[in-house]
């Protein structure tokens, strides 16, 4: 990646030239949930990349649309409007800031919280018909997100089937947050190169067990694999997206990996627009590597214990690039062959 000198418009906003990751990626895994073995197919996609796209998902395409077009009605309407549903802190419209440390993006978005299966009171949607969009899509949300989790605890081999789901969609105070993010076209970027991209939304894990992402057909979503290259996405309207989460990867003693993912805006003339509904646990729900993974095997925690509260409050303290789980790693084990178990 290499940092250009940029318009001053653009001030804290990172500007990017990433001719390598524009081409789009083949390889992202499509799992048919209806499929036989779709559980191993999940589990070995969150494995390897710690993201796959969800085809046949049972989720009716005008649920989405709906929500989608209430969206960029709400994006297209006054700033002052806007402004109105905000600031972002803790929920509501935001532009270009993102969290409360400095990060900054060229995007323009909606941070609402959920809370059992609808939006929370302190979240109050622009319009009752966008809110009315956001609380039929959320619930169908859930619902994937609750198979998704059944689907990696049978992959695993971890019983009950739901110990997992239970963390985000089975107890009332389980802790969701939806996102809904307007990427306008970047005019500041005309003149210069084409490879040139600009920060949409930097690169990040998501500090949740899992978040489930869709998006209309503009590309700009890249991915992290392992070996630490990045590839582009192809956006694909029919498939919602699952990133693995650090909770899910410390839940699984590192066995399923969260993926560092981020968003370019470019210069084409259409803007990108995405929805995120991402599925965190209670706040006093201990996050540690699960007893049933570890038995029998050589493995250690790799983890210390902590609550999902404990976790949040720190996520919530870093910028949206650091690597958040490092503080809660376990430490080393004082024995001569202890390394040789951390895989
Ligand atoms: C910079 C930040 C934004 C973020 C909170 C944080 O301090 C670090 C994590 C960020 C993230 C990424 C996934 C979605 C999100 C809502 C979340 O739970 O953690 C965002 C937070 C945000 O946008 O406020
Ligand atoms: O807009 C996207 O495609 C992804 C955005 C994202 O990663 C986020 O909002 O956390």
């Amino acid at each position: 990646m290499v940092v250009l000198a940029k318009p001053a418009a653009l001030e804290q906003i990172a500007l990017l030239r990433t001719p390598e990751a524009w081409e789009s990626f083949s390889g992202v895994p499509a799992v048919d949930l209806s499929g036989p073995g779709a559980a191993a197919d999940v589990v070995r996609a969150c494995e390897r990349y710690g993201f796959f796209s969800v085809v046949n998902h049972g989720v009716p395409a005008g649920m989405v649309d709906r929500l989608e077009a209430e969206a960029v009605r709400f994006f297209a309407s006054s700033q002052a409007d806007k402004d109105a549903s905000g600031p972002a802190d803790p929920f509501g419209y935001g532009s270009k800031r993102i969290g409360r440390n400095g990060d900054m993006g060229w995007v323009e978005y909606l941070l609402l919280a959920i809370e059992r299966d609808a939006l929370s009171k302190a979240s109050p949607a622009p319009t009752s018909a966008l809110r009315d969009a956001i609380n039929d899509y959320v619930g169908a949300m859930r619902g994937l997100a609750r198979t998704v989790l059944e689907m990696v605890a049978e992959g695993l081999g971890v019983s009950p089937r739901g110990a997992l789901a239970d963390m985000v969609t089975g107890d009332a105070a389980s802790d969701q947050v939806f996102r809904v993010n307007h990427y306008p076209p970047c005019p500041l970027l005309q003149g210069l190169p084409p490879n040139c991209s600009v920060t949409g939304f930097g690169e990040h894990t998501d500090p949740q067990l899992v978040s489930i992402l869709h998006s209309n057909g503009t590309p700009g979503l890249q991915v992290a694999l392992h070996d630490g290259r990045w590839v582009s996405v192809p956006p694909n309207r029919d498939a919602f997206f699952v990133n693995v989460g650090d909770s899910l990867q410390v839940l699984t003693n590192g066995r399923l990996r969260s993926v560092r993912h981020r968003v370019v805006a470019g210069n084409g003339l259409k803007s990108r627009v995405s929805m995120i509904y991402f599925g965190g646990p209670p706040l006093a729900q201990r996050i540690a590597p699960l007893p049933q993974l570890l038995a029998g095997t050589q493995s250690l925690p790799l983890y210390r214990d902590f609550t999902w509260g404990e976790y949040k409050k720190a996520a919530y303290r870093s910028r949206l690039g650091d690597n958040r789980l490092a503080p809660f790693e376990a430490p080393p084990v004082a024995t001569p062959h202890a390394d040789r178990h951390r895989s």
